[in-house]
């Protein structure tokens, strides 16, 4: 969920801009994590499991579990934001992005010792869509939230293109998505398309992200590409 305004009680505050930024001023208590970067491949229950087991160990690290909520906050809505935000949901956390607001309240520069609680996740398949459940659902309505170049250099058979900067926070209906919708986003590697899940699911939209996008689907030698 986005916020627009304070966040809840004990929440967990991950700051997820670069380390120089947060070293100038941060949230009381906010640790410096930034997951925007996470690739890899998730294709066989194995290689799900061992996600859902980094994510747990990095829950313990920082002291994330059930019942405590976590805020995200950046400068801005951007992707950083939002992926990080997507990999701590991924894991089962009750996340919430704070894009503003939070600025006037960045007065640690102390970096936070985070205290370590028990690992734990629970990785949240409502939210992640894999390769595998697109080749099994060709129904599915699959959004590629490239731009129109990245697209024509190749994308999955059936997608439709429909850039991050069509997606606004109010206009899920003009663009013939509904409330309730189950829909696919993806991009190149399931960052831009963190953006577009939020931006979806705040709306109502039951928006799943595939987070190994192209990047993933154009590495594996089974899975077509239409040009
Ligand atoms: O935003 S991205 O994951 O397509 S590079």
């Amino acid at each position: 969920m986005i916020l627009s305004a304070e966040p809840p009680p004990g929440a967990l505050f991950v700051d997820s801009r670069p380390p120089a930024d947060y070293a100038q001023g941060h949230l009381e208590g906010a640790i410096n994590l930034d997951l925007s970067g996470f690739r890899g491949r998730l294709r066989s229950e194995e290689e799900l499991a061992q996600l859902e087991r980094a994510l747990a160990e990095l829950n313990g690290r920082i002291g994330a579990g059930p019942g405590r909520p976590v805020v995200v906050y950046d400068a801005g809505f951007n992707t950083r934001l939002a992926k990080t935000a997507f990999m701590l949901a991924l894991g089962g956390l009750e996340v919430y992005l704070w894009p503003q607001g939070w600025e006037p309240q960045a007065t640690q520069t102390a970096p936070t010792t985070p205290v370590p609680s028990e690992p734990w996740a629970r990785l949240n398949r409502e939210i992640l869509l894999t390769a595998d459940e697109i080749l099994a659902q060709p129904d599915l309505l699959l959004l590629d939230v490239r731009e129109p170049h990245e697209f024509a250099s190749g994308h999955i058979p059936g997608a439709r293109n429909l850039p991050l900067g069509t997606f606004g926070p109010d206009n899920a209906g003009a663009l013939g998505l509904s409330p309730g919708q189950e829909v696919g986003v993806h991009c190149r590697s399931g960052a831009r398309s963190a953006s577009a899940f939020w931006i979806l699911r705040q709306q109502g939209v039951r928006a799943r992200n595939y987070l190994g996008s192209m990047l993933e689907w154009e590495a594996e030698a089974d899975l077509p590409v239409e040009r």
